[in-house]
């Protein structure tokens, strides 16, 4: 793989996940990163993607630099522009500097909310791409989390019991608009893994079917927790009515819909809202599996590094 900005780019991601727990247990042995330079951008907050892929490269013998975009020049991304207001920079000159000075680039851009096609097929990951010729790692884009869907499938693998778990997505209330970033990569990743999925949503909020793919689709949230395994909570605003949010405080995860499935363990890429996307009885028992997938993201970021240090 050249970069990971898509999991499609993987050859083997079930391969690539298993690596990342080899990685876990075995730790890196030879540094393959010594001397090597990853430069993270971050256009927006975090916590855990920031701690992890620095640790990871840390790891692997690399030097990560944090740029925060806010303490950087104000950046101009449109082609053919006239530069005469706030923006001194443009992401071209932006993107062959940072080329120039690291072996790996990742970057954090989450959507605008304001354009589908803008956020999924031309946003600031996209566009960076075009002008830097070293490998890029998203650390969310406009559309995906890829980091997470490989951290979120490495967890399942870790803790499944049977060969093929009930493995259930459900939309979850929010009292922001929010990217479905998060919900289109760990469907894509579930499935390119060969599992089945369910995604439970009110109606109107259905995921792009471009993520979708062959997921069973339903509206009904305690119908979709019978049974279950896993069940993996977010918020995303609609995508058919781009950005449009909506409240519905009765499709919190409680522990009472818990109880509906097969002693289903509860996933959620954090951070949480809780007692909004779920109960503090929920969070707090057993079954959540949350901390186990933050560690997990320090072991899919190594195996992604590791690949692309490799090219
Ligand atoms: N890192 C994974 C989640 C990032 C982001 N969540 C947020 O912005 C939550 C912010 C809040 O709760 O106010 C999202 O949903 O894509
Ligand atoms: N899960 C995740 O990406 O967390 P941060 O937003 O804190 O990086």
């Amino acid at each position: 793989m050249k970069h990971f900005i898509n999991t499609d780019e993987v050859e083997d991601l079930v391969a690539l996940a298993n690596e990342g727990l080899v990685l876990k247990k075995q730790g890196v042995g030879k540094k393959p990163g010594e001397g090597k330079v990853l430069t993270c951008l971050y256009l927006n907050p975090s916590l855990r993607t920031r701690l992890s892929t620095e640790i990871a490269a840390r790891k692997l013998g690399m030097e990560c630099i944090n740029l925060a975009a806010d303490s950087a020049w104000k950046l101009e991304t449109r082609s053919g522009i006239v530069m005469d207001g706030d923006a001194a920079e443009h992401l071209k000159e932006q993107a062959e500097v940072l080329g120039r000075y690291s072996d790996i680039i990742a970057i954090r851009a989450f959507p605008l909310l304001k354009d589908a096609q803008e956020d999924y097929h031309d946003d600031f990951i996209t566009r960076f791409a075009k002008y830097c010729d070293i490998p890029l790692v998203s650390l969310e884009s406009g559309s995906l989390h890829p980091l997470q869907g490989l951290a979120d499938l490495m967890t399942i693998q870790e803790t499944k019991k049977v060969a093929r778990p009930k493995i259930v997505l459900t939309w979850a209330p929010h009292p922001r608009q929010l990217p479905q970033s998060v919900a289109n990569s760990f469907s894509r990743t579930i499935q390119q893994a060969g599992f089945d999925l369910t995604i439970a949503c009110p109606e109107g909020m259905e995921l792009s079917e471009e993520y979708t793919g062959q997921a069973t689709l339903v509206h009904d949230q305690e119908e979709a927790f019978e049974g279950a395994d896993y069940i993996y909570a977010k918020n995303w605003s609609s995508f058919h009515d781009y950005g449009r949010t909506i409240q519905r405080p009765d499709w919190t995860v409680t522990q009472e819909k818990m109880s509906r499935t097969n002693q289903g363990r509860f996933m959620h890429c954090l951070p949480v809202r809780r007692n909004v996307v779920v109960s503090d009885d929920v969070l707090d028992s057993e079954a959540s599996l949350v901390g186990q997938q933050a560690e997990n993201r320090i072991y899919a970021a190594q195996a992604v590094l590791k690949n692309l240090l490799s090219q």
